[in-house]
């Protein structure tokens, strides 16, 4: 096998009063992956991502990108290589400005962010529209709305194509469908699949959804109290079922 784009190994993480959140965790993250992750409320799911992304610290283990430690990066340089997508759709995009402008700053990602609208031209316009249009939520008629005035899927699917605008090396998806209605939540996740297929990206997406644990991504891993218990891939996956799955949800 290749190596690993991103490997943590043996990682703890603690808060607080040394309280052990993620507990020698080791995972191996391999260029093309879309794992789902489930686990039950306060398995660490989202202390992972926090590890991972830099907003969090690790106590001890290692974590690298290609081999080499990120440990010390900051969150915002990590940003360069890593993006995330947040269940609450507040987050991610610039309320005041539009969505095309949106885009266009999604699009300088690794570079001084400086803009106004110098760039927005009208072939720059017409492709947002195309990217949009994909989404199928009416976004693309939408190009210069404040995002503000958005609904809450197309702020989501806008926050997606944002964070994917630039093929991130790792693209993480914290819950992203979980705060809308169920076909607008249905609608986000073919479209995120039909991307992260189509471009080939590696995604990890946690999901409270088993549904779409075992429909979506090459490779399952499930958290419990702070540690991958199971992690499966290819025909392994695709043999799991729901039963399967609930076994390891252990409180
Ligand atoms: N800063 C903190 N201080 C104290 N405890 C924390 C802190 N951050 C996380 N925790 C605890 O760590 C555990 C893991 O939290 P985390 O948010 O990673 O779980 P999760 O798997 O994402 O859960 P959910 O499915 O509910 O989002 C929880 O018990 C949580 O209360």
């Amino acid at each position: 096998m290749t190596e690993p784009v991103f490997s943590l190994k043996d990682i703890i993480v603690t808060v607080g009063d040394n309280i052990q959140i993620l507990k020698s965790l080791n995972l191996d993250i391999y260029e093309g992956d879309f794992i789902t992750v489930l686990g039950t409320n306060g398995a660490g799911k989202s202390t992972l991502f926090n590890t991972i992304a830099g907003n969090l610290s690790i106590d001890s283990g290692q974590l690298l990108h290609h081999g080499h430690s990120i440990a010390h990066d900051s969150a915002v340089t990590r940003t360069n290589y890593i993006a995330r997508v947040f269940q609450d759709p507040k987050m991610g995009t610039a309320p005041h400005m539009t969505v095309a402008e949106n885009l266009l700053l999604a699009e300088k990602r690794g570079q001084k962010r400086t803009l106004r609208n110098r760039g927005l031209t009208k072939e720059k316009l017409n492709e947002y529209a195309k990217i949009t249009q994909v989404m199928g939520n009416n976004l693309d008629t939408r190009l210069n709305t404040a995002t503000g005035n958005l609904s809450g899927g197309q702020r989501q699917a806008l926050s997606f194509l944002m964070a994917t605008r630039v093929k991130p090396e790792l693209l993480l998806l914290d819950e992203h469908t979980a705060a809308l209605d169920p076909k607008t939540s249905e609608q986000l996740m073919l479209a995120t699949n039909e991307q992260v297929t189509k471009n080939q990206l590696t995604a990890l997406m946690i999901t409270h959804n088993l549904a779409d644990a075992l429909k979506y991504g090459n490779r399952l891993i499930i958290l419990n109290a702070g540690d991958i218990v199971l992690d499966v891939r290819g025909q392994d996956k695709s043999d799991l079922n729901e039963a399967d799955i609930l076994k390891y949800f252990i409180a």
